[in-house]
C-alpha cells in the first residue's frame, strides 16, 4: 500500500490529512521536540530581535519533507508575536504578486515562502532589494514612458523553506542571516512526538508501542503521526482502542513498513540497484525509470534517508547499494571480486 504522505510534500496531502497535521502541529518552541541546536539558536535570535525591537534576520530552513519546516516557521512568528503571511515559490508568478504581498506587510511581520527554490528568477530579483533594504523598485509603463518608482516596505522577516537547498541561487542564499538544516529525528525523539500526538488524539498508547511506531517512521514526524493515525484505526477495529505493541506491529506490517522502517519504495530502490544493476554504481535517472518513480522524488524523499542509514552510497559514478542493503534484503553479493565493500 503506497500512501501519499510518504512522497513528502505538504502540498500533496489531502484536505483531511492537512487538517490532521494542523491539529498536531506544535505552536511554541516549548512544544517543538528535537532539532535542539536549531531551536536553541532561534530562541536567542528571536529574543534578541524582540529586545532590540528589530525584525528577526531572514531565516532559511531546509531539509527533507515532514521534518518541521512549516511548523517552525509558524512557531517563529508566534514567538515573535508577529503576523505571518504564507505563500510559496510557484504561486508567486509575477513581480506584482510579490509586490502585493510585500506592501501589505506590517512592521515585524513574517513572510513565509515555502518551496523557495521554485521562485521565478524575475520575482527572485525583486526579492533581493526587499530583503536587503526593505524597498522594491517597480517598473511603471514600458517603452519610452518606462520609469521606476521606489516603494519602501515595513521591515519584515522572510522565512524561506526548501527541500532542495542545492537549487537555491547563491545571491538568494547569501541574503539569509540564519540558515538552518533540519535533520532526521532519532527514535527517542519520535517516541515523544508519537506520545504527544496520541495524547492530543486521546488515544491510549503503550510506551513500547509508541517506540515501535517511532523507530519505523523514517526519522520523520509527519510519517510518525500518519502511522499513529493508521495504527489507531487498527486498535479501534481489531482491539479495544488502546495501541499496544501487538496492534502496532500488525498495523505497521499491513502498511508495508518493514522491521527497519523502510517502506515499499525504499526497498524497491535498493532491490532494483542490486538485482538489475548488480549493486551499482548506476545513475539516478536509470534507477528512477526502473522503479517507476520520479528522479526528483527519489533524490528528495528516499535517498537522503537511505544514505543516512547506510543502505546507499553516492559515488561520482552513481548510486551503489551497500553491504547493509544486501544484508537487509537477505541477498548475497554475487560476482564480487572480494573488494566490493572494501573500497
Ligand atoms: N519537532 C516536531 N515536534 C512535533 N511535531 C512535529 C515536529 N516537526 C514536525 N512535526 C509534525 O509533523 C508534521 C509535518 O511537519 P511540517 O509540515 O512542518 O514539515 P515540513 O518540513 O514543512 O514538510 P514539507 O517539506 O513537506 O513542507 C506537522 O504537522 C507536525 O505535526
Ligand atoms: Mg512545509
Amino acid at each position: 500500500m503506497r500512501e501519499d504522505y510518504l512522497r513528502g510534500d505538504e502540498e500533496q496531502l489531502s484536505p483531511k490529512d492537512r487538517e490532521f497535521e494542523r491539529a498536531l502541529r506544535p505552536l511554541s518552541f516549548e512544544d517543538f521536540t528535537g532539532q535542539a541546536k536549531i531551536v536553541e539558536n532561534l530562541r536567542v535570535f528571536v529574543h534578541a530581535a524582540k529586545k532590540r525591537n528589530e525584525p528577526l534576520d531572514h531565516v532559511l530552513l531546509h531539509g527533507p519533507p515532514g521534518l518541521g519546516k512549516t511548523t517552525l516557521s509558524n512557531i517563529i512568528a508566534n514567538e515573535l508575536k508577529a503576523g505571518i503571511k504564507i505563500t510559496s515559490g510557484p504561486v508567486l508568478d509575477k513581480p506584482s504578486d510579490l509586490a502585493g504581498l510585500l506592501t501589505n506587510l506590517e512592521e515585524g511581520d513574517v513572510l513565509f515562502i515555502d518551496e523557495i527554490h521554485r521562485l521565478n528568477p524575475i520575482v527572485e530579483e525583486y526579492l533581493y532589494s526587499a530583503m536587503e533594504d526593505f524597498r522594491i523598485d517597480i517598473m511603471l509603463d514600458s517603452g519610452p514612458n518606462a520609469r521606476t518608482v521606489q516603494i519602501s516596505l515595513s521591515p519584515f522577516t522572510l522565512i524561506g523553506a526548501t527541500t532542495r537547498s542545492g537549487l537555491l541561487t547563491s545571491p538568494l542564499r547569501a541574503r539569509f542571516g540564519i540558515n538552518s538544516r533540519l535533520e532526521y529525528y532519532d527514535a527517542k525523539l519520535l517516541t515523544d512526538i508519537v506520545s504527544r500526538s496520541a495524547g492530543i488524539l486521546q488515544t491510549p498508547i503503550d510506551e513500547i508501542a509508541a517506540y515501535e511506531i517511532a523507530r519505523r517512521s523514517r526519522g520523520t514526524p509527519r510519517i510518525a503521526n500518519m502511522l499513529l493515525r493508521r495504527t489507531r484505526d487498527f486498535a479501534e477495529v481489531k482491539g479495544n482502542g488502546t495501541i499496544n505493541l501487538e496492534i502496532a506491529k500488525i498495523a505497521l506490517n499491513a502498511l508495508d513498513v518493514d522491521e527497519n522502517g523502510l517502506d515499499e519504495m525504499d526497498n524497491r530502490i535498493l532491490l532494483t540497484i542490486i538485482e538489475k544493476f548488480n549493486g551499482g554504481p548506476v545513475g539516478l535517472g536509470t534507477v528512477a525509470t526502473a522503479c517507476g518513480e520520479e528522479a526528483e522524488t527519489i533524490e528528495e524523499v528516499y535517498e537522503p534517508f537511505l544514505i543516512q542509514e547506510g543502505y546507499l552510497k553516492r559515488t561520482s559514478r552513481g548510486r551503489m547499494a551497500t553491504e547493509l542493503a544486501y544484508k537487509h534484503l537477505r541477498i548475497k553479493p554475487t560476482g564480487a571480486t572480494g573488494t566490493l565493500f572494501d573500497q
